[in-house]
C-alpha cells in the first residue's frame, strides 16, 4: 500500500486499504454477472439488464440521481430485435464552486468460456498471488467500481467530495456502444453542459508497475472486399481449372495490401500522416519499455522493429493494416475440395492524426479496383468500408493532465509514463467533438491484464491503488479548479 500523505487524503486511503476485502467482493458479484454483449441472445441481453440494475443500485447508494435512459433496441440481421441495456447517467453533486468530473465506463464484457483456455471459471472472481481473474475485471468493470470506491470513501467519512461527480456507463461497448452517441448529442446541454472534464479508464499501462496517462488513441477503417462468382460453391473436379477462382483473386487483393516489412502498399496512404517533431521523438525516448520483455511476454520471435521508439511509433502514430479474415472461405479441418463461389474479405487501416477517412476509402478502393482489373478476372467485386472510427488526441496541457500527474505522484511516488493507445475507444473522440470537453484516459491496469484474452485479471493493487489514484485525482481538480 502506497504511504498516506498527510492531509485530507490520509483517512481515505485509510478507508480504502481497510474495505479492501469488501471492494473486491463487490467486483466479484458484477464478474459474476455473465454481461457478454457481443452474442446477440436472449439470455445474455437479460444479463446485461440485470447488470446496469446492479450498477443503478450501487450509485443510489452512493447517494447519487440516478437516470437509467432507455436505449432502444437492436436489430438483428435476421429480423430479430433485443433490447439495448439502459445507459445510466448519474450525478452526485451540483456545488458550482467545484469543478465536475465525469466519468465514462462501461459494464458489458468479451465473450468467454472456460474451456477456450482458462484456467479457472471466467465468471468466478478468483484470486492467485494478488492476481483477480475473471472476464470484465481489467475491462471495464474493475475500473468503474475503483470509480465508485473512490467517491465511497468520501462518502463514508464524511468528508465533502472535493468535486461535483457525474457517471456515463452503458452496456454495449463492445458491440459499438449502440445508441450512446444518440444519447451525448441529444444531453450536450442538459447532462454534459456543467461537465468540466471527462474521465476513461479503458485502457492499459504499457508496464507492469509504472502507471500511465493515454494522451491518443488509433482511429479504424474497416473494409470489406468481395468477390463473387455465383451464391454457391463448386466441385473443384468439375470446375477446376475453366474458371476464375474468387479466393484466388481475394487472395491476390488482400496479398497486394501491405508487404512483409509491414509497410501500407496502398499508393498516397502515408500522404497526410503528421510528421514527427523532435519533441515527440523526445516522449518517445522518455518511456520505459523493456523491448526483450515485452517480445518474450507476446511469444513474438521477432517484431518488425527492434528499437524501443520504433515500436512505439508504429503502435501508436503510425497508420497500421491488418488483415482479419474471410467469410465464406472453407477452414473447417478436413479435405474439403470445394471452391467457394463468393467470398468477403475483412481488413482495416488503424488511422492515426491526420489521416483523413474519406480520402482513405477512395484510395482504398482505387487501389483494389487497379489490382483486380489486372487479373482481367470474369468475378464481381465489391469494396466497402463497413466503420470509420476517428483517432482521438489530447491537449496534454490541460487541467486534468496535470491534476492527473500529481495523483499519480501522490499515490505511486513516480511520473507517468506519457503514452498512446494503438487500439481504438470511439467514444473519446465522440464525448470530444459532440461535448466540446476535455477527455482524459487514465487507465488503471497493467500491461499483462489480457483484456479481451482468455485469464483476464486486474491486480488488487491496481484495483485499491486505483481507486486511491481517483481519490486523489478529485482531490488535485478541485486544487486547480480554485486557481481557473
Ligand atoms: N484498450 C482499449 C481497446 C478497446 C477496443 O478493443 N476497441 C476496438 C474498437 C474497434 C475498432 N474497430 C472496430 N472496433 C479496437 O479494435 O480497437
Ligand atoms: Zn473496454
Ligand atoms: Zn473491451
Amino acid at each position: 500500500a502506497s504511504t498516506p500523505p498527510p492531509g485530507p487524503l490520509e483517512k481515505v486511503f485509510q478507508y480504502i486499504d481497510l474495505h479492501q476485502d469488501e471492494f473486491v467482493q463487490t467486483l466479484k458479484e458484477w464478474v459474476a454477472v455473465e454481461s457478454d454483449s457481443v452474442q446477440p441472445v436472449p439470455r445474455l441481453r437479460r444479463e446485461l439488464l440485470r447488470m446496469a440494475g446492479l450498477a443503478a443500485d450501487r450509485l443510489r447508494g452512493l447517494g447519487a440521481r440516478v437516470a437509467s435512459v432507455d436505449a432502444g433496441f437492436q436489430q438483428l440481421s435476421d429480423g430479430q430485435t433485443l433490447p439495448i441495456p439502459p445507459i445510466l447517467l448519474a450525478e452526485l453533486g451540483s456545488d458550482p464552486k467545484k469543478p465536475t468530473v465525469c466519468f465514462y465506463g462501461h459494464l458489458d464484457v468479451q465473450p468467454a468460456r472456460q474451456e477456450d483456455g482458462w484456467l479457472t471459471d471466467p465468471y468466478t472472481l478468483t484470486e492467485v498471488d494478488g492476481k483477480l481473474y475473471g472476464r470484465g475485471t481489467t475491462d471495464n468493470k474493475g475500473p468503474v467500481l475503483a470509480w465508485i470506491n473512490a467517491v465511497s470513501a468520501f462518502k463514508a467519512l464524511d468528508e465533502g467530495l472535493p468535486v461535483n461527480i457525474k457517471f456515463l456507463i452503458e452496456g454495449m461497448e463492445e458491440s459499438g456502444s449502440l445508441a450512446l452517441e444518440e444519447l451525448v448529442r441529444k444531453e450536450k446541454s442538459g447532462f454534459f453542459s456543467s461537465v468540466d472534464c471527462i474521465v476513461i479508464s479503458d485502457n492499459l499501462w504499457i508496464s507492469r508497475r509504472k502507471p500511465a496517462l493515454i494522451y491518443g488513441t488509433r482511429g479504424n477503417s474497416y473494409f470489406t472486399v468481395e468477390v463473387k462468382c455465383r451464391d454457391q460453391d463448386f466441385h473443384s473436379g468439375t470446375f477446376g481449372g475453366i474458371l476464375n477462382e474468387p479466393m484466388a483473386d481475394l487472395v491476390a487483393l488482400l496479398g497486394s495490401l501491405v508487404d512483409a516489412s509491414g509497410r501500407i502498399l496502398v499508393p498516397g496512404i502515408y500522404g497526410h500522416v503528421a510528421p514527427v517533431t523532435e519533441e515527440e521523438k523526445r516522449v518517445y525516448e522518455a518511456i520505459d519499455l523493456d523491448v526483450e520483455e515485452y517480445r518474450n511476454s507476446s511469444q513474438v520471435k521477432k517484431f518488425l522493429f527492434d528499437t524501443k521508439e520504433e515500436l512505439l511509433m508504429h503502435l501508436w502514430r503510425y497508420p497500421s493494416l491488418s488483415i482479419h479474415g474471410i467469410e465464406g472461405a472453407f477452414h473447417e479441418p478436413g479435405a474439403k475440395t470445394v471452391i467457394p463461389g463468393r467470398v468477403i474479405g475483412k481488413f482495416s487501416i488503424r488511422l492515426v492524426p491526420h489521416m483523413d477517412m474519406s480520402v482513405v476509402e477512395t484510395q482504398v478502393k482505387q487501389h483494389l479496383e487497379y489490382i483486380f482489373s489486372k487479373r482481367n478476372s470474369s468475378n464481381q467485386m465489391t469494396v466497402s468500408m463497413a466503420l470509420g472510427l476517428h483517432p482521438w488526441i489530447a491537449n496534454i496541457s490541460d487541467h486534468q493532465y496535470l491534476a492527473a500527474k500529481r495523483a499519480i505522484k501522490t499515490v505511486f511516488g513516480t511520473e507517468p509514463d506519457m503514452i498512446r493507445d494503438g487500439s481504438t475507444i470511439p467514444i473519446a473522440k465522440i464525448l470530444q467533438d459532440t461535448t466540446q470537453k476535455s477527455v482524459i484516459m487514465l487507465p488503471l491496469g497493467a500491461v499483462d491484464d489480457g483484456e479481451h484474452s482468455q485469464n483476464e485479471k486486474i491486480n488488487r493493487w491496481n484495483y485499491i491503488e486505483g481507486s486511491k489514484l481517483f481519490a486523489a485525482f478529485f482531490l488535485e481538480m478541485a486544487k486547480l479548479h480554485s486557481s481557473w
